[in-house]
């Protein structure tokens, strides 16, 4: 396997995406499956999924294809999800709520499993089988569970503040929800989720049809 350093951003966000379509793959017990199969599925080229693939091994068969439940390993391996990672949430307001809810009932070993809040009607509150914890138990918390990711779902000007409290409390990687850029040191990952951005930069795929409608009007 090549070292972590020199695997492409794009290809560790490619990763996740064949693993959910193999763990599909295996529910309905198909155990193999072709690049070609992969590739249109997923509308990716095939030669790309087996250099994606190849990065971390010679797992495909000529002729056969991939051992579904072999890769499903081998990727949970790569991204580190054969173990249980703890997922730490700051903001427990619509998103967080939903969030934390939606998670609540993946079977995965990815799991939010501590919630915070600075608001203290919210402190106690039970979302699904989490108590949303006061801030001030943040930073135990995290090291009693071995908490290394944090997502933040507070308004944007709190954002930097509670990254900052995530960063001195042993926080690794941030998945950002707030609409500012954070500020951390360079060891700290982090992927801003921006709903708002993503849909409006889907207006400029439209099919150009202003002066219809302009035209219809007049
Ligand atoms: N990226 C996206 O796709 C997307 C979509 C919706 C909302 N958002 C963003 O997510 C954030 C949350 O949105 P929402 O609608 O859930 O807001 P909300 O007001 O419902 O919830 C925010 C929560 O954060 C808590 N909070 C505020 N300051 C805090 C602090 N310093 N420490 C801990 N908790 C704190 C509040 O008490 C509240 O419960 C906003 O920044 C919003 O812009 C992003």
């Amino acid at each position: 396997m090549k070292s972590d350093n020199k695997i492409s951003e794009a290809v560790v966000r490619r990763l996740p995406v064949y693993l959910r379509f193999l763990n599909d793959l295996q529910k309905r017990e198909i155990p193999t499956v072709s690049s070609q199969e992969l590739g249109q599925k997923l509308d990716l080229n095939p030669a790309q999924i087996r250099k994606d693939l190849a990065y971390f091994g010679d797992f495909g068969r000529k002729g056969i294809g991939y051992d579904v439940s072999y890769l499903i390993e081998k990727i949970r391996h790569i991204l580190k999800l054969d173990q249980q990672i703890n997922v730490a949430l700051v903001g427990a307001g619509n998103l967080g709520h939903a969030l934390s809810n939606y998670n609540a009932y993946l079977k995965d070993t990815m799991k939010i499993t501590a919630v915070f809040d600075s608001f203290a009607p919210k402190v106690g509150q039970q979302i699904h089988s989490l108590t949303v914890q006061p801030m001030e138990e943040l930073e135990s918390t995290i090291r009693k569970q071995g908490i290394r990711i944090g997502i933040i779902t507070v308004p944007d000007f709190e954002a930097q503040n509670v990254a900052d409290i995530l960063v001195a409390s042993g926080i690794e990687a941030i998945l950002n929800f707030a609409p500012v850029i954070l500020k951390t040191p360079s060891y700290v990952r982090i992927h801003a989720a921006d709903f708002t951005t993503d849909l409006q930069s889907l207006a400029y795929y439209l099919q150009d049809g202003r002066e219809e409608i302009e035209d219809g009007k007049q």
